[in-house]
């Protein structure tokens, strides 16, 4: 819903979890000019999770306001928080992967971080290994540029997690 107007957006995740329908929303949680933390409240009250999420389909912000990022999602009183970049360079994808390392490090909660594109497809599937509690995978088409069929993100995923 990033093109949306993030009020539509908003009455859209509410009508979401008042109609029970949902055991748990991802909402763009720090878009200008929207408070999230009401729905996020009324989610939780209600039994439905929460992912607040950010994202940046332009580029990879510096490491601290990656790390702002993601303590703003965290304050929002979300299950989960995740962030989402658009690398341009390896180091882009680097950064992020340091920035998720640091983030997961601590005790303030679950995250998933994940650099779109090819370049970061890397991000996908050995998420884990710096601090992810999930990826996401296409099931039919891709929903954000880089991402890949579930049934290819499995496979690697069973060979990484073998010696778990
Ligand atoms: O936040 C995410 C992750 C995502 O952006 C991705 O890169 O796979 C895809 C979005 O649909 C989802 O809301």
């Amino acid at each position: 819903m990033r093109d949306h107007d993030p009020s539509a957006a908003l009455a859209l995740v509410r009508s979401v979890i008042t109609c029970r329908g949902a055991d748990l929303v991802d909402i763009e949680a720090l878009r200008e000019g929207l408070d999230a933390s009401e729905a996020i409240a009324e989610a939780r009250g209600r039994g439905v999770r929460v992912i607040a999420s950010h994202h940046d389909f332009a580029g990879t912000p510096g490491s601290e306001e990656m790390l702002a990022i993601i303590a703003a999602l965290r304050g929002t009183g979300a299950d989960v928080a995740k962030l989402a970049v658009m690398p341009q360079e390896p180091e882009d994808v680097i950064r992020l992967l340091r920035a998720s390392t640091v983030a997961a490090g601590g005790s303030a909660g679950p995250l998933v971080a994940i650099a779109m594109g090819s370049l970061g497809a890397v991000t996908r599937l050995s998420g884990r290994s710096f601090g992810s509690c999930a990826t996401f995978a296409a099931l039919g088409r891709a929903s954000a540029p880089g991402q890949i069929a579930l049934e290819h993100v499995l496979a690697v995923l069973d060979a990484i997690e073998r010696d778990r």
